[in-house]
């Protein structure tokens, strides 16, 4: 015992394999190097054709290779700082004077290039020393057992007929069967609209039917994992009709307290505290979505239960893992190193995910590679779901090295007052009102505006000294719904893409709200998910540009009997490579890494590009932030198709016309390029646009699902009619531009 009260809590080891990949990262600097000689050396001349095009390759290119560039330099060597300031200021003798055909056209290229570097070299920072962490559950309960605090779970909904109540009760009684003292343990739900369908569900959980008095005990008997009733519920409760929407006052709902004599189970334990809240909603105050609603939680949940730990989960996303409670506490609690610990984030996981995930919503790379990377360089960010926070972190208080959690202070209920007195009260912490000229939402509890309120206040928690913590343990803690159609994935990143990029254009960005307080190799780790929607811009370039050029007979890329086509194969074929390797180490399949270039090609001219718009937009004042919320029930045409792994359109957006748009074009562009293959004799002409063909054909072959939604497909889900006529149009109208 007293040998053992000495062991950490937790161990943290470094990933396997860095040396292979420093090395791959060392490739494709290489290559890189030889891709921005050759664009520089290789200029067509005044009067040549191609030369605009060129240019703005060769800018699109330069803006890659910044990207790239900023995050080299911290890793590894300041020399790629000054070589490239001397290829800057080398670069202007290199550039076609004015009035050149090709100039710009090169130039953006260079840029695009200039920036899938930059970015390249952000997610090799993210890369670079992914940590895996265990825990001493046994040593843990050796040690505090009897000291255990107590915990609140925060469990958010916010449309009862896109997020069905029997989902949410499922996850309201997952969580309640944690394998943790019952009587340490306070679940509260918030609903945003207020719905009795939602409500009446929570009272049959709780006492109609007396469920979580039998389902607690059972879970535990037996060790029923996942503790998540599902299929009881399903028959249990059948939707009533109209959901009765958005009250004008504010509800608070004890509905189980556990200090109360009659909370037991069929075998005598005492049950967790059961809390609803509805918040009041009126027109002249802004709710906030999500963080209104955990701010509500926050309060509220101080009053009745004050834990000092805060477990927080979306509402589709039912715990896994009856340990995970104690798989937490491992960090917070560790002697060592558990006081600067602010929050310990478990990934998301999804369980509606289909073999060769044609939406590319597992988020496998992210969740097991990219997020240690996070840990490794400074700690993961929040996001959002199955993340365990210190109670004091979201009131904004900063560590200090003096800082020493006092467990004990906690475990007493603060609130001796009867259910009926503390639900009175508790109605006026979630009154619309109570946060004016507060500092709710800026410096106390989840940051307001924002479509990405989890990480900003991740970043700020962050930003305070405190430490984060990345856990994937093999059991997965938590698992969720991703979305099933591709609409809905493309809409989920617009919105996570806009609120990030919104977090870097802010006082709030890293570099700047971090500096000096977060490492910069975690300032940087940050960009790769701020930047997401900046990636738009270079990628639409290179999408369309070069196949235009094509069209009108712009060379952009080396001949292909030139040896420095060797740095463009080169590059391009081992990035590829790695990314295949990875994503297959990672659980995937082949045709899912497939699917999921796919869905990286789409984001980046959709998702990304409306989100940057979007961020503009608001910027300049014209639109609001909203908080589309994903649709977690799909029909059963809808749900089969997904399971085949068919992809979904079937409604009118601007989105599929921009995607059909580009498939078009390119289709034209390819077969105009072909035409050059094949009609012209002149071998010289076909060695000069071979590189452009291969990557027009690349986007053609990327979009047959597209081309199979415009003119094969009949079913419902097909593209509409509408978007085959407008996207037409604009794929002729931008060739005739290209041409003319
Ligand atoms: O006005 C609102 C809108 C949403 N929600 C809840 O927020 C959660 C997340 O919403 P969802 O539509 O499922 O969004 P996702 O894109 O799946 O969410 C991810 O991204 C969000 C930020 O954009 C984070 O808040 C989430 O935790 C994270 O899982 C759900 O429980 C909703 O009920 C509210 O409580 N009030
Ligand atoms: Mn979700």
């Amino acid at each position: 015992m007293a040998k053992d009260e000495n062991l950490p809590l937790f161990a943290t080891k470094l990933a396997k394999g860095r040396i292979l990949f420093q090395f791959y990262s060392l490739l494709i600097f290489v290559g890189i190097c030889f891709i921005f000689a050759y664009r520089l050396s290789h200029i067509p001349a005044k009067g040549e054709p191609g030369r605009w095009a060129w240019m703005g390759l060769f800018f699109s290119e330069l803006w890659f290779c910044f990207y790239w560039f900023v995050t080299t330099v911290v890793r590894w060597n300041p020399i790629y700082r000054n070589t490239f300031k001397d290829r800057l200021s080398h670069r202007p003798s290199h550039i076609p004077e004015k009035g050149e055909p090709g100039r710009w056209a090169w130039m953006g290229l260079f840029f695009s290039e200039l920036w899938f570097c930059f970015y390249w070299f952000v997610t090799t920072v993210v890369r670079w020393n992914p940590i895996y962490r265990n825990t001493f559950k046994v040593r843990l309960s050796h040690r505090y057992e009897k000291a255990l605090p107590s915990i609140d779970i925060f469990v958010c909904t916010a449309d009862p007929v896109i997020e069905p109540p029997v989902m949410v009760i499922n996850t309201i009684l997952s969580v309640m069967a944690y394998d943790y003292p019952p009587e340490k343990l306070n679940v509260y739900l918030s609903d945003d609209v207020g719905s009795d369908l939602t409500f009446y569900a929570m009272l049959e959980a709780s006492q109609a039917s007396r469920f979580s008095k039998i389902w607690l005990p059972f879970c535990k008997k037996f060790k029923v994992e996942p503790r998540s009733p599902e299929a009881y519920f399903r028959t249990a409760v059948e939707p009533l009709g109209e959901p009765v929407m958005a009250k004008e006052w504010s509800t608070v709902k004890i509905l189980i307290d556990g200090r109360e004599f009659e909370a037991m189970d069929i075998q005598g334990q005492t049950l967790p505290t059961l809390v609803y809240l509805s918040r009041e909603k009126r027109p002249q105050y802004h709710h906030h979505f999500k963080a209104g609603a955990m701010n509500a939680l926050i309060r509220v949940s101080s009053r009745i239960s004050n834990s000092p730990i805060i477990l927080n989960v979306d509402c589709d996303m039912y715990s896994n893992n009856s340990m995970s409670i104690r798989d937490a506490l491992c960090f917070f609690m560790d002697e060592e190193k558990g006081n600067e610990v602010g929050f310990v984030q478990f990934p998301q996981a999804f369980e509606n995910l289909t073999k060769n995930d044609v939406y590319s919503s597992s988020l496998n790379v992210l969740m097991e590679l990219e997020m240690p990377g996070f840990d490794g360089n400074g700690g993961p960010c929040y996001f959002g779901t199955g993340c365990f926070h210190r109670r004091e972190t979201l009131s904004g208080q900063e560590y200090s090295k003096i800082y020493n959690a006092d467990w004990k202070r906690w475990r007493n209920r603060s609130v001796e007052d009867s259910t009926s007195v503390l639900e009175e009260t508790c109605k006026v912490l979630a009154s619309c009102s109570y946060e004016e000229n507060t500092q709710w939402g800026k410096e106390m509890g989840l940051k307001y505006d924002c479509a990405v309120e989890d990480v900003l206040t991740g970043i700020a928690v962050q930003c305070r000294g405190w430490r984060s913590i990345y856990f994937t343990p093999e059991r997965k803690g938590f698992l969720g719904l991703a979305p099933t159609t591709l609409l809905q994935s493309l809409v989920q990143h617009k919105r996570w893409s806009e609120g990030d990029f919104h977090i870097f254009a802010s006082r709030h960005c890293p570099f700047v709200l971090g500096y000096k307080k977060i490492p910069l190799k975690l300032q940087l780790t940050y960009c790769m998910n701020l930047l997401w929607a900046a990636n738009c811009l270079a990628t639409l370039y290179y999408v369309i540009v070069p196949s235009l050029c094509l069209l009108r007979g712009i060379s952009l890329f080396p001949e292909i009997t030139n040896s420095w086509v060797l740095a463009f194969v080169f590059v391009i074929i081992v990035h590829r490579a790695y990314s295949l390797g990875e994503f297959v180490w990672f659980g995937g399949t082949f045709k899912g890494w497939w699917n999921d270039q796919r869905m990286w090609l789409y984001k980046r001219t959709t998702s990304y590009f409306f989100g940057f718009l979007d961020y503009i937009l608001k910027r300049l004042g014209f639109t609001n932030s909203t908080f589309v919320i994903t649709t977690k029930v799909a029909d059963d045409n809808v749900s089969q198709r997904y399971e085949q792994e068919v992809m979904e359109f079937g409604t009118t957006s601007q989105m599929f016309t921009i995607l059909a748009t580009l498939a078009l074009l390119n289709a034209i562009c390819f077969v105009s390029g072909l035409k050059w293959v094949i009609a012209d004799v002149e071998t010289l002409v076909r060695e000069q646009f071979a590189l452009q063909i291969l990557l027009c054909g690349l986007l053609v072959f990327i979009n047959l699902p597209i081309y199979q939604g415009l003119f094969f497909r009949k079913d419902v889900a097909s593209l509409p009619t509408s978007v085959t006529y407008q996207s037409t149009m604009f794929a002729l109208l931008a060739c005739a531009i290209a041409v003319y």
